[in-house]
């Protein structure tokens, strides 16, 4: 399919006018074709305006309509070939095997929330029948399931193309709740943006809906990404990247008149506990895996492990050395966007120069945009005393702090932001331990891991992908997994509602045939 570089209104193309976005090929920055017309607020208007006509009739589909729907998107997705592959490998440098990974999480995942919506517990419908007898008070009839918020604005990632940009996990979760999407595609993948962009229009025509079930805008995030979050028929909105990127849109969804939820990804560090016990059965080991889940992607992964805790000693050692030894056979990798690389060098030489860190190995020198990997050291005291040494380095580059002792490692726990992941390595003999850490570790992140790293989300019911701020922008909720769906739902109560006019999930009959709560009791 021949690239346009138009922006998709509804069912329309047509070709932006406010500007030129070129994608790059990642390797050498060379600009690819076509170019891609950013969206003026022209184009804003007829996107949010569409999306509203849509949204009373898109949320009211039969459940099977929509799962139906969502099994075509991934059908589409897969329908595109290798030119989806090709593309996104020259516009973001991640392997062909890594890309092609991407893309059959991508479409699971559609598959996931397909199945999710046919299952339909995610109306969470409740009845309380009434009880016309109750003494002293008879007792109304009452009746809840969730309806959807409304359009979203679904800001698509850089650092993962697929799996959450245009048709990722923010826009599965809000077409299967009901919602319209606006998706602002990232300048980084233009390209890969279109093919699967047309992948979805295509979708809602050939199931017939509204076609302001779906459009997508490019342009720059200060001016299109500002304009569409700004939009009074926008009514949330799903985002990964930077903390200065989530922060900005939350400040502009909480200033408007009728605020709305944000739900940002933002950053995090996980940090990776390392146990006595572990250390001193597989320190090396334990080293070598980690600078696998370091290395993955280039490091580019928000779940990467940035922040190693432990008591120093010999154990340490034994991970410093496995960890080195792999660290130097890493090779270079490109990274996303020269602007992604320029920051990555620049947060490495910060390190590199703070008199409080040693820099203990580094991977194999690059190519122009290629990251090299790096591993420091700090004292407990030193991280704690220094806060910017918690910023996340997005890039193939951890720090490990060393502690005293437990009191001290609690300490640094304590004083760690909100993250996504904590990882514990650990043997039997460590269980009392982690024990007293659980509480700290659920204090401070959305998933607990055990002897493993939080690289690679598995996309399942029971994942949490959140996490406190700066993890996420509202640490109640998750992009990954079916629960991601909650995002973009509210609750809705009918009181001593006639059958007649009940939405089906909630009529006597129970015609959708979903669980269903009855008087607390899921029946
Ligand atoms: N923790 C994580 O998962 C990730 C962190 N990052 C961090 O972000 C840096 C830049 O990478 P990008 O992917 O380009 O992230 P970014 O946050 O700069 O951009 C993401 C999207 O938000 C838009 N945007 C950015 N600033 C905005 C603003 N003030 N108002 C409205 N929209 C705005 C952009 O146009 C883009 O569509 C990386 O170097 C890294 O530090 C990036 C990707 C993922
Ligand atoms: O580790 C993963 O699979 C997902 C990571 C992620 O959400 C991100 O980097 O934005």
């Amino acid at each position: 399919m021949a690239l346009t570089g138009d922006l998709l209104i509804g069912g329309a193309t047509r070709h932006g006018t406010a500007g030129d976005i070129h994608g790059l090929d990642a390797a050498t920055g060379e600009k690819l074709e076509p170019a891609f017309g950013a969206a003026g607020p022209d184009d804003l208007e007829k996107a949010c305006a569409l999306a509203a006509e849509a949204f009373p009739i898109f949320r009211e589909t039969d459940l099977e309509a929509r799962a139906v729907f969502l099994e075509t998107i991934a059908q589409n997705i897969m329908d595109i070939g290798d030119e989806l592959v090709q593309r996104c490998v020259t516009e973001t440098g991640l392997p062909q095997a890594r890309v092609e990974g991407e893309r059959g999480r991508t479409v699971g995942q559609l598959r996931l929330f397909a199945a999710t919506v046919r299952e339909g517990s995610f109306l969470e419908a409740r009845i309380d029948p009434a009880m016309p007898d109750r003494k002293p008070m008879p007792r109304v009839d009452l009746r809840l399931r969730n309806v959807a918020v409304g359009p979203v604005a679904v800001f698509g990632a850089s650092n993962f193309p697929l799996a959450f940009s245009v048709a990722g996990g923010d826009t599965a979760s809000a077409l299967a709740a009901g919602c319209p999407v606006v998706v602002k595609a990232h300048s980084a993948h233009p390209g890969t943006s279109e093919l699967v962009g047309k992948a979805v229009q295509k979708a809602v025509k050939d199931c017939g809906l509204h076609e302001g079930v779906f459009s997508m805008l490019f342009g720059s995030g200060r001016v299109i990404g500002q304009g569409l979050v700004a939009d009074p028929r926008i009514k949330a909105v799903g985002f990964t990247g930077s903390r200065s990127g989530g922060t900005a849109l939350m400040a502009t969804a909480a200033a408007r008149s009728e605020p709305i939820p944000v739900y940002a990804e933002m950053s995090s560090i996980n940090p990776v506990v390392l146990l006595g016990g572990a250390l001193a059965a597989r320190g090396e080991a334990i080293g070598k895996a980690f600078v696998g889940s370091l290395t993955m992607g280039a490091g580019q992964f928000c779940t990467n492990p940035g922040l190693i805790l432990a008591i120093d000693g010999e154990g340490l050692e034994s991970f410093v050395k496995g960890a080195s030894a792999a660290l130097g056979e890493a090779p270079a990798a490109t990274m996303l966007t020269p602007g992604i690389h320029e920051a990555y060098c620049e947060g490495v030489k910060r390190l590199d120069g703070h008199s409080q860190v040693q820099k203990l190995a580094e991977g194999k020198v690059g190519e122009k945009f290629q990251g090299q990997a790096a591993l420091f050291s700090t004292k407990a005291a030193d991280f704690l005393a220094n806060p910017e040494l918690q910023e996340e380095v997005f890039g193939s580059t951890s720090l490990i702090v060393r502690c005293a002792d437990e009191a001290e490692l609690q300490k640094v726990l304590g004083s760690v932001e909100g993250q996504l992941t904590i990882a514990l390595h650990m043997e039997e003999g460590d269980h009392d331990d982690a024990r007293k850490l659980l509480p700290v570790l659920e204090e401070k992140a959305g998933r607990i891991l055990v002897n493993g790293f939080g690289t690679g989300v598995e996309v399942a019911p029971a994942m949490v992908h959140g996490g406190p701020f700066p993890a996420t922008s509202d640490g109640r909720s998750t992009s990954v997994g079916t629960l991601a769906i909650a995002r973009f739902l509210r609750p809705v109560s009918y009181q001593d509602m006639p059958d007649a006019l009940l939405p089906k999930a909630l009529q006597e009959a129970n015609p959708l045939n979903v669980p269903r709560r009855i008087d607390g009791k899921l029946g």
